[in-house]
């Protein structure tokens, strides 16, 4: 029976032993190894105890508490490496209605397409659990609306939810909506008629018109001024709209995910956004979790841009070079480790990949302590610490409670301390020992 499911599946009794496999199982994750009797924890996994003793969830675990079919995204160990599998297990029951064995059918999780460079990689829990929701969101055609810090890949999220829908053969069209202004933002998006305005000497059809039968991509949805989010509304109401110049309605098709680096709730109270607009992009919200929620994830992200930008050249990181990538802060997130690789890329003549080929620039580096405390002088504690306050505002960029966080007071004396810093500086006195 198992052999009559194309997708690789396994029997497993109460103890986790595998007591059957089929013929795709033995193929995708066996290889040669064998498998009966085995522990299925051991097999996928290589650990010595059940998953939820592991820190993971166990779907066999959590069948048995429910009594229900249970669907999970898992790292798998299997021949060609780690990789996410979509597995879902469902109880077999016997005349009593007692649960006597389960079976596990796995469907491995092809994370992007084939290009590197669209490809997303992660193994920790927080990118895992993202990375399910995005699975399960792919296979309808509701809205979804991505969260997350900027740098932390919600684009590359936002193709992934694109190529694994039933819309993947169409187009993905992205509207950048920073900075769009309200014209430019109805011709743009709407497309408009011949002689509509001056300059338009032809008939330009819209990105929403380009997205038939696709996905809309709306970046940056927070940055689009009031006046245009009624507009939008609109199409997403209606499901049509009206190109500029026109007076034909046209009926739009498409799938929309919308994405933000910004509080988009805290917008909705403050009036900054339409309430009725947030409703409709965001019945399926998934936050991307920042780099410093996924650490474990920083070196196989950090090699496989390595491999995705040195063009062939047989490059490595050395562990001093590991140690460095890990103990570092990332406010930009993975884009900021992208630039960091591709920079090192350049300046390493060899074939390792040294701390000192990573060091950024100086203008984003938090200043050591010989730069900030010239060791001849001795400067007024106060001095210094506005000096210090002035160079970290600087690399945190307005993320006021990390700051804080990092250090070690609250949010209101770092406040306190910054506007004091801002008078200071109004009132034109140079507090800088430099
Ligand atoms: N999981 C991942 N695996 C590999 N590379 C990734 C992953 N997530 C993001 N990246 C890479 O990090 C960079 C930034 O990603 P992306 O542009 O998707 O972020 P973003 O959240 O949309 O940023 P912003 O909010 O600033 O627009 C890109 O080069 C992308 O390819």
């Amino acid at each position: 029976m198992l052999d009559a499911i194309t997708a690789p599946a396994i029997l497993m009794n109460l103890d986790y032993e595998v007591c059957a496999a089929n013929e795709a199982y033995r193929r995708t994750f066996a290889s040669d190894q064998p498998i009966l009797g085995r522990h299925c924890y051991e097999v996928s996994h290589g650990y010595r105890v059940p998953c939820d003793q592991a820190g993971e969830t166990c779907p066999l675990r959590g069948c048995l508490d429910s009594g229900q079919r249970q669907r999970i995204l898992h790292i798998h160990n299997t021949p060609t490496g780690r990789e996410h599998v979509d597995v879902e297990l469902s109880p077999i029951r016997d005349e009593e209605g007692e649960i006597r064995y389960f079976v596990e059918i796995m469907h491995p999780v092809n994370q992007g397409d084939r290009h590197l460079d669209r490809q997303m990689v992660g193994y920790s829990p927080a990118y895992t659990q993202m990375l399910e929701l995005l699975s399960r969101a792919a296979a309808g055609d509701i809205s979804v609306l991505l969260l997350g810090e900027s740098g932390t890949g919600k684009e590359l999220a936002a193709q992934y939810l694109h190529s694994h829908s039933k819309r993947s053969a169409n187009p993905f069209v992205t509207v950048e909506c920073s900075g769009l202004t309200e014209s430019l933002f109805e011709s743009e998006l709407f497309g408009h008629e011949k002689g509509a305005f001056t300059g338009a000497t032809h008939r330009k059809p819209g990105l929403v018109e380009a997205a038939r039968g696709g996905t809309l991509f709306l970046d940056e949805v927070g940055d689009i001024p009031l006046a245009m989010q009624i507009k939008l509304l609109r199409l997403i109401e209606s499901g049509s709209y009206r190109p500029v110049g026109s007076v034909t309605p046209k009926q739009a098709d498409f799938r929309l995910i919308c994405a933000t680096h910004r509080d988009i709730a805290a917008m909705v109270q403050a009036g900054s956004f339409r309430k009725d607009l947030y409703y409709r992009i965001s019945p399926f919200p998934v936050l991307l979790p920042s780099l410093s929620e996924r650490l474990e994830d920083i070196i196989p992200l950090a090699t496989h841009m390595l491999e995705q930008l040195s063009h062939q050249r047989p490059l490595q990181f050395s562990d001093a070079a590991c140690d460095w990538l890990i103990s570092r802060d990332y406010p930009g997130n993975i884009r900021e480790l992208r630039n960091l690789i591709e920079r090192a890329i350049l300046l390493c003549d060899g074939n390792t990949i040294e701390p000192l080929h990573l060091q950024p620039p100086g203008i984003l580096q938090t200043p050591s302590t010989d730069q900030v405390i010239p060791a001849q002088e001795i400067l007024p504690l106060a001095n210094l610490e506005s000096t210090y306050l002035s160079r970290v505002v600087e690399r945190f960029r307005g993320d006021n409670s990390a700051l804080a966080e990092k250090l070690g007071v609250s949010e209101r004396t770092l406040y306190r301390k910054l506007r004091q810093l801002r008078e200071n500086d109004q009132s034109g006195r140079s507090d800088s020992p430099f």
